[in-house]
């Protein structure tokens, strides 16, 4: 365990480009999921907190786009430098405050600055086209912000998500207002610091702290014009039915059950090193999770049985150790959850093959689950078709490509699938046929800012990445312009003599 321990810290919204006493005199623990320790009391933002942040985002907003191209550019660019130099700090902060393990979180903090960086080289290209459509005439399309973008955030990859939805909404020209999960509010906090210390106008980024009440208010805020979401399927279904009310645009991210299907003529080592790691890295805690294992039944007892093998050596504890793979759970809430649906897959029938327990003795005060493989799992389980959003992976067995595919098709998600064949015949039908936005074969969780990113069926809509943010954070116009004086105008030929 940890012997970092820390004096609680006062916690307030950043707006305006510093923090600022709130109007909401409430406030939240943040809490260190590893131990128990309590590092902040932070602000429970309200609706007047909201108000203000959206109010001096507008006149930010107003000021990054007064700038030229190269000075927008080279904030962000300073913004990506500051990230990566300050990577340690800010990857220590998530992972005290929601228990990944540090050298991942190190990791999000490089990535993070790259992504940045991409978006900074998108500033200068949100361009519209001209369409040579009637003689005589100019018409062209241009593309601008929707002003200031909503950014309501999970909590299980804060620096990454921050970041990721950020970026691309300043470089569209956007201010923002970001809401991060009550459960990891801190690194959002310090990166707003970090881009206001970069140059950009105060304001340009706000953060107010708080729960679901504070999500509420900037959903349905109506300075607010687009809404970048991810988390719950019910609360984007909340969030999509707010943001109508003044037709904001959405980008919805939401759960997922994704299958990882593995064929008897795949690499096997490959695709075992990548369920194992696919389902409990971040302790399970990410959307696109392949929390459905679906193997063939050729295989699956050698498969299964070196699941069992590699699982036991998954060395589960303090997040701050190197050489630990999975850490707590986040929060409370997310343990009783977890603990809950070991209890379901019990209670229906599925068999635990390796871990099932809540470690309490070796960890009294954290939040663990141990990595879990539940075997003779059906597709009829709560196990196999709810998000489960912990280390808990559920095997199912298929015989033919058509069963892989109902299996892999009959849950409500539709986020990501993962599949496993040397066959590229094979891999190009399924990917054809499997529902999910974003398909990885013989890999998994690549990712890339250039690279669309999005749900299907609950899954969510649209995409927070690529083509997907840009069409999140802005809006086209037309302009049409009669230049030639002797092409004719739409008008009453006869209102002219007597
Ligand atoms: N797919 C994903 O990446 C994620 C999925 N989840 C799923 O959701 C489950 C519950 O986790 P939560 O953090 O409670 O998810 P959640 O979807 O309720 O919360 C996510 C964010 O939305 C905010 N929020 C809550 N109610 C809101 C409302 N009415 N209007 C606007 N914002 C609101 C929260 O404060 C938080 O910032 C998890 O167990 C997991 O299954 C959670 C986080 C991420
Ligand atoms: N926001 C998508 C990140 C998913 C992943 O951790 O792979």
């Amino acid at each position: 365990m940890s012997t970092h321990s820390v004096t609680p810290v006062r916690e307030l919204p950043f707006i305006g480009g510093a923090p600022r006493e709130p109007h909401s005199s409430a406030t939240f623990e943040a809490v260190n999921p590893a131990n128990g320790e309590i590092l902040a009391h932070v602000a429970d933002c309200d609706a007047v907190d909201v108000d203000r942040a959206v109010s001096v985002a507008g006149a930010a907003q107003r000021e990054w786009m007064s700038w030229d191209a190269g000075r927008r550019i080279a904030v962000l660019l300073r913004w990506a430098d500051a990230v990566e130099q300050q990577r340690a700090e800010l990857g220590e902060t998530d992972t005290r405050n929601m228990g990944r393990v540090l050298r991942e979180a190190l990791g999000d903090g490089a990535a993070s600055a790259r992504m940045i960086r991409y978006w900074a080289g998108q500033v200068d290209r949100m361009t519209g086209h001209q369409v040579p459509a009637n003689s005589g005439h100019l018409s062209y399309t241009t593309r601008e912000p929707l002003g200031v973008i909503g950014v309501i955030m999970p909590w299980n990859g804060p620096v990454g998500s921050f970041c990721s939805r950020v970026a691309p909404a300043i470089a569209c020209g956007n201010a923002a207002v970001v809401k991060p999960s009550e459960m990891s509010p801190l690194s959002a906090l310090r990166l707003a610091a970090l881009l206001s210390e970069a140059g950009a106008p105060e304001g340009l980024v706000n953060v107010v702290t708080g729960g679901g009440v504070t999500g509420a208010a900037v959903a349905e805020h109506p300075g607010i014009g687009g809404v970048t979401f991810t988390g719950s399927v019910p609360t984007g279904r909340r969030i999509a039915h707010a943001a109508a009310e003044t037709f904001k645009k959405t980008v919805l991210e939401l759960g997922g059950k994704s299958p990882n299907i593995v064929f008897e003529d795949a690499d096997l080592d490959a695709a075992g090193r990548g369920a194992l790691w696919g389902v409990f890295n971040n302790a399970g805690q990410v959307c696109v999770a392949g929390t459905r294992l679906l193997v063939q039944r050729s295989i699956a007892p050698e498969f299964i049985e070196q699941l069992r093998r590699r699982a036991a050596r998954i060395r589960v504890g303090d997040p701050m150790d190197p050489k630990t793979h999975m850490g707590p759970l986040a929060s409370q809430q997310q343990f009783e959850r977890v603990s809950n649906y070991l209890r379901i897959a019990r209670d229906e029938g599925a068999r635990v093959l390796s871990g099932g327990g809540t470690p309490k003795d070796t960890h009294p005060e954290g939040l663990f689950v141990e990595p879990t493989v539940l075997t003779e799992v059906s597709q009829s389980m709560r196990v196999a078709r709810e998000e489960i959003f912990g280390p808990i992976l559920s095997v199912l067995v298929f015989d033919d490509e058509d069963e892989a595919v109902a299996l892999a098709n009959d849950v409500e998600y539709g986020l990501s699938a993962n599949i496993w064949t040397r066959d590229l015949g094979r891999m190009h039908r399924m990917a054809g046929l499997v529902q999910a936005g974003t398909i990885w074969g013989n890999t998994m969780r690549l990712h890339h800012p250039g690279l669309w990113f999005g749900g299907i069926k609950a899954s969510g809509q649209g995409s927070a990445y690529a083509e997907g943010a840009i069409e999140g954070s802005t809006r086209v116009r037309r302009v049409t312009i009669r230049f030639d004086e002797a092409a004719p105008t739409p008008a009453w030929g006869d209102l002219d003599g007597d």
